[in-house]
């Protein structure tokens, strides 16, 4: 599989020295699981959102994004996802990495220290060069939309 480099770096090695990189947890895997820097353990309760620290930053080369997308087992088991999934690291951010969960179910979720709370998948991206036209082609979908085929 083609592999890009993509730089990282502890914001604070020496407190974060406990923590793991983010990692392929298969061969084949498009993310990697990211962990939770949380201080220590953090009640999630039911209905709430936090954003949480992942205690690193990354510089993506040019003409790609890092999305942070939910673990499909916090949400499927615990209602736990990413609000604004996927989430978009931008090429040319240098803060800390942040996930921002919110938990959709009926208990709140202890997320601890080191919890693998979401997966970044790297991914291209393709900028829009608009031109300003004063009609567009047509097609045989036109206007049609938001189910007008049918359900
Ligand atoms: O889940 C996320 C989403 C964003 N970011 C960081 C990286 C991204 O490059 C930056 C800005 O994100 P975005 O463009 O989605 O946020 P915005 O609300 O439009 O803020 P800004 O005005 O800073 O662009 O915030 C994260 O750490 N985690």
């Amino acid at each position: 599989m083609e592999k890009r480099n993509v730089k990282i770096c502890w914001l604070d090695p020496e407190k974060n020295k406990d923590l793991l990189l983010p990692v392929y947890q298969t061969e084949l895997a498009a993310g990697m699981d990211v962990r939770a820097a949380v201080e220590g353990p953090y009640l999630l309760e039911s209905g709430a959102v936090h954003l949480f620290p992942t205690g690193f930053a990354v510089a993506i080369s040019p003409g790609y994004e890092l999305q942070v997308r939910p673990r499909s087992g916090l949400a499927v088991k615990h209602g736990v996802t990413v609000i604004n999934s996927p989430g978009t690291i931008d090429a040319d951010y240098r803060g800390e990495v942040k996930v921002a969960l919110i938990n959709l179910g009926k208990m709140p979720f202890l997320v601890n220290r080191g919890d693998r709370i979401a997966q970044l998948v790297l991914a291209p991206v393709v900028q829009a060069q608009l031109e300003l036209v004063t009609k567009l082609d047509e097609t045989s979908r036109g206007r049609g939309g938001f189910g007008h085929t049918g359900l």
